[in-house]
């Protein structure tokens, strides 16, 4: 096997074009068996194995800065630059990682994860070569997908006006996760098969053939005819007036065109942009044809390319997406919102059913909310699906465009807490740090997929700014008959009364606050829990009865201590003037934490019943003999 051959990436420059071939051959069963037994990213990495094998043969990594936007689709790069023996750990906890990691390799020279960053961070580096009097190459493959992400624009804006060594690599495969939107697309299609350029190109290769021994001179000269009257009639002519040289569009899957047209790019001074089309999934025909679900899949057969799921309770994402469709039956104002993610944030039949009410603006979560603002302010209910860690990049346009006219925007926040395989830059624990402090915002956590249900409703008839927060997780299997009924705006719900000791637990944090109660009670403790349902309003007479009881209070969410709900009671307390009250607050320590079993990672940072029971053992009266 060559790809076994492979420790650093000048290995692939030895290959003749046959060995690539066997190479991207070999690449491509290697990817297909050991995703299929970890699951990550199939589909975008089939489809740039011949363009990551070209990028390696022609470019010098890591003098040339490859940076892969996104970084789902890294793999191939992992393996050329000799991580193909660690794939077996593929997203595991202490193993690779899914996306490009600085401590992982030299090769890796940018992490990523939220899209389109690339180019921004290719032309800052390439600014500092041409500052550092050095010649390498900065080079950003960026899907067509990441290309609609508004911090592109904003780069290809200003490398534009530049002369720095910036490549863009456009690996257009016509999809985001679901099929690509809005105009780009539409201009790259019309790029990929516009009737002119096809009949222009095709009319001079007719009439070159009809003129009998034409010189090589004359036919690169005809050659030369034929790509200017591209750039008349199609061209990337949108990155030509921006200011770049734009190469293509090319196969994507032909490695002698890639190289060609890489080496051409290497000669040329200035930014330019290589378009390559490639087919996502390529080589695997379930992949091929599904490309939405082997984007990110689970493990799966490969005979069947059927996932391996074990029956389990819905998902909360599928439980919002089945209750937002209830809802709009009969509440006709309500507008759905996603960036680019219909099926992760389960909108996908509300898509079909409201079709006039569903919005896909492509990576662009900054748009999204103020779209919503306006939505609100016509009259409808926007809702807003969006995970936690994405929304990060709409922070100002929920302060200064939602909340600060007090519009009904409801946010529907899904992925908030640990996400497991994704890792730093998919965990969402930063939301309630970067929201709750907004005024007129409402925040609330559902403690089950039930609760779920009652919240958006509620939500809908807050007529205000909401976030409704809820973990990648499978429900608990909870009875969801019962009809939907608005909840006490800012109420926590007990669930357990007791004398001991306090537990304030956030979503699915109170099932691990009912395991710490029931092994206290086996040491005779009494325990409080509740549920805390609400982040803001906070409950502030079930807040002054419990620390009246003068028991030990104890608060458990899966978010960053900083700035998360355990904060807002210390807050709370403080400005209440309660003093000498026994605190404690377990959640995500001030550290970015890695990918893994979300499990695993939960007993990493001490976020296990048996790790909070142990530890406030301590803090709780000696009563009986065997504490
Ligand atoms: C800011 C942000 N929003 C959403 C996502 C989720 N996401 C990951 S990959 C992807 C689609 C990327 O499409 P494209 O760039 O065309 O790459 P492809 O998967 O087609 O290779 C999306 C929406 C993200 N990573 N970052
Ligand atoms: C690469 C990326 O950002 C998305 O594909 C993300 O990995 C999806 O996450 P879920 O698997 O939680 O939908
Ligand atoms: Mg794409």
């Amino acid at each position: 096997m060559l790809l076994q051959t492979i420790n650093h990436p000048t290995t692939v420059k030895e290959f003749n074009l046959e060995q690539k071939i066997q190479l991207a051959n070999e690449i491509r069963t290697f990817l297909i068996e050991e995703v299929s037994k970890t699951g990550g990213h199939l589909g975008p990495n089939l489809g740039v194995v011949e363009l990551t094998i070209a990028l390696h043969s022609v470019f010098n990594s890591p003098e040339d800065k490859m940076i892969w936007d996104v970084g789902h689709q890294s793999y191939v790069h992992k393996i050329l630059t000799g991580r193909w023996k660690q794939f077996s750990t593929l997203r595991c906890y202490k193993g690779l990682s899914g996306f490009p990691k600085c401590k992982e390799s030299e090769h890796d020279v940018f992490e990523t994860g939220h899209s389109s960053t690339s180019i921004s961070a290719a032309l800052g580096m390439a600014y500092a070569a041409k500052l550092n009097n050095e010649s390498n190459h900065s080079i950003a493959i960026i899907g067509d997908g990441a290309m609609t992400g508004g911090i592109a624009l904003e780069a290809l804006n200003h490398a534009g006006q530049s002369d720095v060594n910036l490549i863009v690599i456009l690996n257009d495969n016509e999809m985001s996760i679901a099929q690509n939107v809005g105009a780009l697309s539409n201009y790259l299609t019309r790029m990929r098969t516009d009737p002119n350029y096809s009949r222009v190109k095709d009319d001079i290769e007719f009439i070159l053939k009809k003129i009998p021994a034409i010189g090589s001179k004359m036919l690169k000269t005809a050659e030369r005819i034929k790509d200017s009257l591209k750039y008349l009639f199609v061209s990337g002519m949108l990155f030509e007036e921006l200011g770049f040289t734009y190469l293509g569009p090319i196969d994507g899957h032909n490695l002698e065109d890639l190289e060609s047209t890489l080496q051409q790019a290497k000669r040329k001074k200035g930014p330019l942009l290589v378009h390559v089309i490639t087919k996502k999934g390529k080589g695997y025909p379930p992949a091929e044809k599904n490309p939405d679900l082997f984007h990110g899949i689970g493990k799966f057969d490969i005979e069947t390319g059927q996932s391996i799921k074990k029956q389990a309770p819905p998902s909360y994402t599928k439980v919002f997406g089945d209750t937002i469709v209830a809802i709009a039956a009969d509440e006709q104002k309500i507008a759905c919102i996603t960036a680019a993610m219909p099926t992760g944030t389960g909108l996908t039949d509300f898509s079909k059913k409201y079709p006039e009410r569903f919005f896909d603006v492509g990576i662009a979560e900054q748009h999204a909310v103020t779209l919503a603002a306006g939505l609100a302010k016509g009259g409808f209910i926007p809702v807003f699906a969006v995970y936690s860690t994405f929304l990060q990049r709409g922070y100002d346009q929920v302060l200064h465009d939602v909340c600060l006219q007090n519009i009904p925007v409801i946010f529907a926040v899904d992925r908030a807490g640990l996400v497991g395989q994704d890792g730093e830059t998919h965990h969402g624990v930063f939301d309630l740090a970067y929201l709750r402090h907004i005024p007129n915002i409402t925040i609330m956590m559902p403690k089950d997929e039930n609760e779920l249900r009652h919240m958006l409703y509620t939500a809908v008839q807050l007529k205000g700014p909401v976030v409704v927060r809820y973990p990648r997780l499978n429900g608990n299997g909870v009875d969801m008959s019962e009809e939907l009924a608005c909840l006490p705006i800012g109420r926590m719900e007990y669930i357990n009364r007791g004398q001991d000791l306090s537990i304030i637990a956030l979503g699915p944090m109170l099932s691990i606050a009912q395991d710490v109660a029931s092994r206290l009670e086996t040491r005779d403790f009494t325990v409080n829990i509740l549920n805390a349902r609400f982040v803001k309003p906070l409950d502030e007479e079930t807040l002054d009865a419990l620390a009246n009881l003068g028991a030990p209070i104890i608060i458990i969410e899966e978010h960053v201590l900083q700035g998360g709900l355990g904060s807002a009671i210390l807050e709370y307390y403080e400005q209440a003037g309660r003093r000498n009250l026994k605190i404690k607050r377990y959640g995500i320590p001030d550290k970015f934490i890695e990918h893994g079993d979300r499990l695993e990672l939960l007993s990493q940072i001490g976020l296990t019943a048996e790790q909070i029971t142990e530890e406030i053992s301590q803090f709780l009266p000696l009563k009986t003999q065997h504490v």
